[in-house]
């Protein structure tokens, strides 16, 4: 908790990035969806300051701001009627133009002001650093990462966190407040990002209720494909409602089938027991549902040429791939069932980058949001830059490699300067 000495040790807050694995369009009108939490990770550092000043630097998206801990606003819940309606709030001098950089600033000013409030008095400055092995826009849920960590963060700061255990109260409360940060970048986002950020795992979400965690024991290996095609959600969205509008009944059968196939991929994952055997005739139901999916999506008119790209080059050596998220370009995910010689893998991913595409091999279903407040043998800033460093230095090397090494807690990697991650 923040005090006027300020003599807090500092911490590290980690959230993962997300991909629908089914139900993208059908969600919108109403079907359920599954996502899964992939072990690509936004990091918060936060360090203490001797003076009253917040220092946020996110040396991604080159920004590094300064304020001054008075000038930052202080919200009562009726301050603002909607989270977005933030920017006359920033404090005189900030600049927020247009970009990446303008969102993350209104949504620190926005969580500082609302988690903060009351709560840090006199010297109680500190510095907070956020890095992130995620693209940004690439439909991977980077900002729901960001906003899970940065809430985590802010709550820790101020006390609000519980120390004896009780993680779900902890989460539920980290969750509430990373929406609302995601309300001031999207206006009216869905909140799968977010839950899946918070809870890990695999979520079935349904719009307007409650996500539902789903049990399962297994996590699914994939290579998420990058097609660095642009696409705009908001377009592509549109095109189905107008597509739909021409053909209600057919376009609603489609819909339908969406919906069932995500409904039995959340029972598949729920009834999973950890065997196995169970775990090979999981993959085989996974590996047909992912190719019926991407059918209908197609047919709905959100693939794209690059993505059927991505399908041929996988299929061709028996894996079966789908378009994950908006569609028209962005990502598509490819399922690399156990026992996949690695091989194969390294070969398709060659080919695919011949087409100019960027791959990440990664793994469905691991944790959520996580503090990490010591680790042995050096200080957490080192730890931090190690993990970061190994992933940099080593492009080829799977993001689950890097995550193995947090789980591990500690690797005596060589330090590197961590000049540019911890502020000043
Ligand atoms: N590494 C980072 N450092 C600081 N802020 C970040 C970082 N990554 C993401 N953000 C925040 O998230 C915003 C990006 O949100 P955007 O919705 O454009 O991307 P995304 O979440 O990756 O996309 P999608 O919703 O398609 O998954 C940035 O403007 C910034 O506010
Ligand atoms: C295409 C869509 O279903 C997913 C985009 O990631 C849109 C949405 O749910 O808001």
């Amino acid at each position: 908790m923040v005090s006027a000495n300020n003599d807090w040790t500092p911490f590290v807050v980690s959230a993962p990035g997300k991909v629908i694995l089914f139900g993208e369009h059908a969600v919108v009108y109403g079907k359920a969806a599954i996502a899964g939490s992939v072990d690509m990770r936004a990091y918060a550092l936060v360090t203490p300051r001797n003076d009253n000043r917040a220092r946020m630097a996110f040396p991604d998206i080159d920004i590094d701001v300064l304020f001054d801990g008075d000038t930052l606003p202080r919200l009562g819940s009726n301050d603002l009627v909607h989270p977005s309606e933030v920017e006359a709030l920033v404090p005189e001098g900030i600049n927020v133009s247009e970009g990446p950089g303008r969102i993350a600033i209104l949504t620190f000013v926005y969580l500082y002001g609302s988690i903060l409030a009351g709560r840090n008095e006199g010297a109680a400055g500190f510095n907070i650093c956020v890095r992130s092995l995620l693209p940004v826009g690439a439909g991977l849920g980077s900002s729901a990462a960001f906003n899970v960590a940065l809430s985590a963060a802010l709550l820790q700061l101020s006390g609000q966190l519980q120390t004896d255990g009780s993680g779900a109260v902890d989460r539920k409360l980290i969750n509430q407040w990373a929406f609302q940060g995601e309300q001031v970048a999207h206006g009216t986002p869905s909140g799968i990002d977010n839950s899946v950020a918070t809870y890990g795992g695999f979520l079935k979400y349904v719009k307007g209720e409650a996500s539902v965690s789903l049990n399962s024991r297994h996590a699914l290996r994939v290579l998420i494909t990058n097609t660095n095609v642009p696409k705009s959600t908001k377009a592509l969205v549109a095109g189905v409602r107008s597509l739909r509008d021409r053909h209600p009944a057919v376009i609603d059968g489609i819909l339908d089938t969406i919906h069932s196939i995500a409904t039995s991929a959340a029972a598949l994952f729920q009834s999973d027991s950890g065997d196995a055997t169970d775990m090979a005739a999981l993959e085989l139901q996974v590996q047909d549902i992912i190719q019926i999916n991407h059918g209908l999506l197609s047919t709905l008119g959100v693939s794209h040429a690059s993505l059927e790209r991505v399908r041929a080059i996988t299929a061709a050596r028996g894996l079966a791939s789908k378009l994950t998220g908006a569609g028209g370009g962005g990502c598509a995910l490819t399922l690399i069932p156990h026992g996949t010689p690695d091989d194969s893998v390294d070969a398709v991913e060659r080919e695919l980058a011949v087409e100019g595409f960027q791959c990440y091999r990664t793994v469905v279903g691991g944790g959520g949001v996580a503090i990490t407040r010591e680790v042995r043998g050096c200080s957490i800033e080192m730890w931090l830059r190690s993990l970061l460093d190994q992933q940099q230095q080593n492009t080829s090397q799977s993001c689950s490699d890097v995550f193995d090494i947090e789980i591990a807690g500690f690797a005596a990697f060589s330090a590197g300067s961590i000049a540019e991650l911890k502020p000043e």
